[in-house]
């Protein structure tokens, strides 16, 4: 079994003394991509903030596992939150900022991201704001990689673009996942998307999990059942 790198327990919380989510159990495991899946609403938002401590707990436990610390954890947030007034590289320079990255380390964690997701070489230089979608995610989703995580959580990164679009972005962030080992907890609304590059799946509904398996178990009619 691999390692568990987080696990959430009977967690419940939500806001104003009224829970949004309830019961969640759920274990991300070290090298797996999990993709939670549910409607607007559904409480995606709110574990997450809850599993990252910015939402306190109502009941239960979120405990990290593998030595993990939240360090290692890195966010892409919903809407991308790429600042449009800078450039691309301004943008990264911000990251390596927040990641507290040394200056000798710098180049080296921009290069790297460049060989992972390397498109952006053709827009480093240009203002993030003049970005078509799916570029200003792809940036998104850079910016979080450089300070190498251990998991990576991705906030609905489809919106907003094609389903091709959609792939190319993912394509590269799986094959970095099964090169190196990174785990990644996938939150999306765009299901049939989101399954190609999934190992496990669980589904959320009205605050609760409520199927839990892997995306060759989850066939068509029990999608249309379930979400
Ligand atoms: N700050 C808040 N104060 C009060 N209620 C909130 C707050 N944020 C979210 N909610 C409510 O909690 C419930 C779950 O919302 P949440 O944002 O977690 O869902 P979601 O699945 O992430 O949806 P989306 O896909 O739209 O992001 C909704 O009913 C929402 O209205």
């Amino acid at each position: 079994m691999p390692d568990t790198l987080i696990e959430v327990r009977a967690l419940h919380a939500g806001y104003k003394g009224h829970a949004v989510i309830e019961d969640i159990n759920l274990s991300l495991g070290a090298n797996e991509v999990l993709c939670l899946i549910g409607h607007n609403g559904a409480g995606k938002s709110t574990l997450l903030k809850c599993m990252f401590g910015l939402l306190p707990k109502m009941q239960g436990e979120v405990r990290l596992g593998g030595g993990l610390t939240l360090n290692e954890v890195a966010l892409v947030p919903e809407g991308k939150g790429v600042f449009p007034s800078l450039t691309v590289r301004e943008n990264f320079d911000l990251g390596l900022d927040a990641a507290k990255i040394q200056a000798a380390e710098r180049g080296a964690r921009i290069d790297w991201v460049l060989k992972v997701l390397p498109q952006i070489r053709e827009f480093l230089h240009r203002r993030a704001g003049t970005l078509s979608g799916g570029q200003a995610q792809m940036v998104s989703i850079g910016r979080a990689l450089l300070k190498r995580p251990r998991v990576l959580i991705m906030d609905e990164p489809s919106i907003g673009l094609a389903p091709k679009l959609f792939q190319d972005l993912l394509g590269p962030i799986r094959a970095l996942q099964q090169a190196e080992g990174l785990t990644i907890l996938l939150v999306e609304q765009n299901v049939r998307e989101a399954l190609k590059v999934s190992d496990r799946v669980a589904v959320m509904k009205q605050g609760r999990i409520v199927w839990r398996g892997t995306p060759s178990e989850l066939n068509n009619d029990r999608l249309m059942e379930l979400y």
